[in-house]
């Protein structure tokens, strides 16, 4: 009982990738931590959400070593740990598939800011981390994505804060948020901007991007004054 209250909101939010259709089968996973008790509630590996129940979700620390759960957790569960360990202010992390925004990822481009439903999540073009290569994988591949993740936003001076969504080259999305909730509102609006991009391109080739000075009064319209950080 000592997990149940992440194991029930890490629950809750996994079971809202396939009713947003973020998720294929058993595509995807979402946990939920819990930073005092220095743990996180992740989907089990290979489990069909139909079957998921609170019970189910594995607890695992932030090393990536399994506390408590008989099931194996998410393939995932690696990438999971190492953002929860280096960034502190994250309480949920969501991993899809989604078609849209894993296709920009497939095709190894940032998500450009194209109009004002972009700008009302991010100031910046939506990053797309470098592909994993072989002689990154010195570990194994779920550590260092998450590696690979930090070093982008590094590279790019941009803040998990400010910016809660990221693209795995050659991959798929990750995004994450203070609770398991906000890091599936953020793959939802995620995919939804992938989307509009995609298309947007497909009716313009060479569609221009919304002014810097229109996404920062849009930006600030919605989340107050000075908050917007621009193109990095
Ligand atoms: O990224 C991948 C596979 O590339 C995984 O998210 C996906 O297959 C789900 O795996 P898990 O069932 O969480 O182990």
């Amino acid at each position: 009982m000592k997990y149940a209250h992440i194991q029930q909101e890490a629950y809750e939010a996994n079971m809202q990738l396939p009713k947003l259709g973020l998720v294929l089968f058993t595509f995807g996973n979402v946990s939920a931590a819990d930073r005092e008790l220095g743990v996180f509630a992740i989907k089990p590996s290979g489990v069909p959400y139909e079957e998921l129940s609170p019970e189910k979700m594995v607890i695992v620390d932030f090393d990536g070593n399994t506390v408590e759960g008989s099931l194996r957790p998410s393939s995932d569960t690696k990438t999971h740990a190492v953002l929860y360990k280096h960034w502190q202010h994250i309480g949920g992390i969501v991993h899809t598939h989604s078609t849209y925004a894993t296709a920009w990822a497939q095709a190894l481009r940032d998500i450009p800011i194209f109009g004002t439903t972009h700008a009302d999540h991010n100031t910046v073009d939506i990053p797309c981390a470098a592909p994993m290569h072989d002689d990154m994988i010195k570990g194994d591949y779920e550590y260092e994505t998450g590696f690979q993740i930090m070093n982008c936003f590094k590279e790019r001076g941009l803040t998990y804060e400010e910016v809660e969504m990221v693209l795995v080259g050659s991959h798929a999305p990750f995004t994450w948020g203070k609770t398991a909730a906000k890091a599936v509102y953020n793959s939802a609006v995620l995919e939804s901007v992938a989307h509009m991009a995609y298309l947007t391109e497909s009716i313009k080739a060479d569609a221009l991007r919304l002014k810097d000075s229109l996404v920062k009064k849009h930006y600030e319209r919605k989340h107050g004054p000075d908050s917007y950080y621009g193109q990095q």
